[in-house]
């Protein structure tokens, strides 16, 4: 697991280190400019070998200034280098300005309003976007725009920080969406310091970055405390396998207990016709841990769903008594409520599980059932519950946080996915786990992750009927376990593309859980 900062984080940290005296501004710089051009050639090494053309196009911020190092640095190694400029050269920032003047001493600098269309694409080996970085605040302007647009068009190759235009802290894009440009926006290499960036993982912009790297400018011991409620971490990668790994060894290991002793899950069914998306929750609980499983079905489906089952138990769930009945055992840990549930069923069944005390995971039409009404759900939930939203049905329950994430952003930092979610768990009073290709995990206490299918980790196949159930089902199994909410849903998260991964295209819903031995295997080896 590793840590996301904000840009205002990161200035915290840069301002920290420069009063403490330890470093320079202009040091800060020259480092950053020389990760860029470290990453640049060990993301390709042939590069290095060789004379290329490079132009940097530099803003006038300190962004800029990286730019402005890069240029001179690249030059230095033998390269040709062009290098423009938007905004004007006697506002420069005082460390961006010393570099400019450095590279006065190399090379010439051609204003923004020089560039010509289709100049970039035509000359150059490498693009590099040195215009805007965290700084951004607000929509670009025309005139910024236009010389931006000319780098997207010829394709970015290596973007210093952010690609320009996007907000650092919630990945969007600044301002209305761009109808005037039809190309898709790609970025080969994003170079950031010290840690990514909240926005390299969110949606739109983690979509964009084929690939990041991360470079170290001397500041990591001036970052925010991470064990505080105000930083993001990111489960991704080989970073979060250490954690699992444990979480999962802990939870395999004692073999010799009873399988009470493992946590009993109770998934409640829909109707007959719909009981799939219960069976596959109570599968993925089954697989990932949980002792026992049963599913509370409705008798009219009881036929349907004994049929399809063998090491699931079942139990007759008509009515709101039937429930009650059958939570009288205390050895039913979790309930998980949602997928084919029905609306009116949810509605009735709902009240009757959370009041239970027990751990719950509400997904799907438990959610939905409160549309209209979310502070009925809200005075219910308490802190051992986990809502699992997609965006269709958090946008039921959290209509003014969809709306303003949905809104186009004027200034920066914008609104992001964190936020909702965020503001999301402290209004319901517990865990959020809001689904998507950036899944974010908020608890109310203002903890945080984000869960990355992208990048890295792209697992487009996973977006396939029925995913969303192994998901609940996977988190429930991990809460019979014994996982705090915020862990279950973190793990359960990882886990769930992890399995995507491990299998590859061609998968469907049924696939994810009866993955999971061979990612526990690779995990435990
Ligand atoms: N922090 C660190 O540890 C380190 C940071 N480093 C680097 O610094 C970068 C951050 O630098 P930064 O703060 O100077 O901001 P940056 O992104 O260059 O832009 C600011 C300029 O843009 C302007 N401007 C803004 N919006 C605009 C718009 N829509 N349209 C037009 N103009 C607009 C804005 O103008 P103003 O708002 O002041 O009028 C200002 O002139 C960071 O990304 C990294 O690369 C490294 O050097 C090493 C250590
Ligand atoms: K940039």
């Amino acid at each position: 697991m590793s840590e996301l900062l904000t840009a205002a984080q990161m200035r915290t940290a840069e301002n920290t280190a420069t009063d403490a005296g330890q470093v320079t501004g202009l040091e800060l710089m020259e480092r950053a400019g020389r990760g860029v051009v470290e990453a640049v050639f060990e993301e390709w090494p042939t590069l290095a070998a060789s004379r290329h053309k490079a132009v940097v196009l530099c803003g006038p911020g300190n962004n800029g200034g990286d730019g402005f190092v890069v240029a001179r640095l690249l030059k230095e190694w033998g390269w040709e280098v062009e290098v423009f400029l938007y905004g004007d050269a006697a506002k420069l920032s005082p460390d961006a300005r010393v570099n400019y003047e450095r590279w006065l001493c190399l090379g010439t600098i051609t204003s923004n309003e020089s560039l010509e269309g289709g100049y970039l694409s035509a000359n150059f080996d490498l693009v590099i976007d040195a215009v805007f970085g965290t700084g951004l605040s607000r929509p670009l302007t025309e005139d910024a725009w236009l010389f931006c647009k000319e780098m997207y068009k010829a394709g970015i190759d290596v973007a210093i920080d952010v690609p320009s235009g996007f907000c650092s802290d919630s990945g969007r894009f600044l301002g209305e969406s761009r109808s005037d440009f039809e190309g898709p926006l790609s970025v080969a290499l994003t170079v950031t310091f010290e840690r990514l960036r909240q926005g390299h993982a969110l949606l739109p912009l983690a979509g964009v970055l084929r690939a990041c790297a991360v470079k170290s400018i001397g500041i990591d011991q001036y970052l925010p405390d991470f064990r505080r409620e105000t930083s993001v971490s990111y489960l991704s990668g080989q970073a979060r396998i250490g954690a699992s790994r444990k979480a999962v060894l802990n939870s395999t290991a004692q073999s010799s207990s009873h399988k009470y002793s493992h946590g009993h899950t109770l998934v409640l069914s829909g109707g007959a016709g719909r009981t799939g998306a219960a069976r596959l929750s109570g599968r993925a609980a089954l697989r990932i841990g949980a002792g026992l499983v049963t599913l509370g079905v409705p008798g009219s489906a009881q036929m349907e769903v004994a049929s399809q089952v063998t090491g699931i138990m079942l139990k007759r769930v008509d009515s709101k008594e039937d429930l009650s009945g059958i939570l009288e055992d205390e050895r039913i840990n979790v309930l998980c409520l949602g997928p084919g549930l029905g609306i009116e069923r949810a509605g009735g069944l709902v009240p009757v599980a959370v009041a239970a005390g027990r751990a719950c995971v509400l997904d799907a039409d438990a959610l939905s059932a409160y549309e209209g009404r979310p502070e009925a759900l809200f005075d219910l939930v308490t802190e051992t519950c986990i809502l699992t939203p997609h965006g269709g049905e958090f946008a039921r329950l959290f209509p003014d946080l969809a709306a303003k994430l949905n809104a186009p952003s004027l200034d920066g930092p914008a609104y992001s996915k964190v936020d909702a979610t965020r503001e999301a768990a402290a209004r319901a009073g517990c865990v959020v786990l809001y689904k998507g290709a950036d899944t974010v995990i908020a608890s109310p206490d203002g903890r945080c992750s984000v869960n990355s299918a992208l990048g890295e980790r792209a697992a487009p196949w996973l977006a396939t009927a029925g995913s969303g159930d192994v998901l609940a089902g996977f988190i429930a199994g991990l809460l019979a376990r014994g996982f705090s909410p915020m862990s279950a849903a973190e793990t359960g998260a990882w886990l769930h593309v992890e399995c995507a991964l491990s299998f590859g295209p061609g998968l469907i819903a049924e696939d994810l859980a009866e993955e999971l031995p061979k990612v526990f295997k690779r995990l435990c080896s």
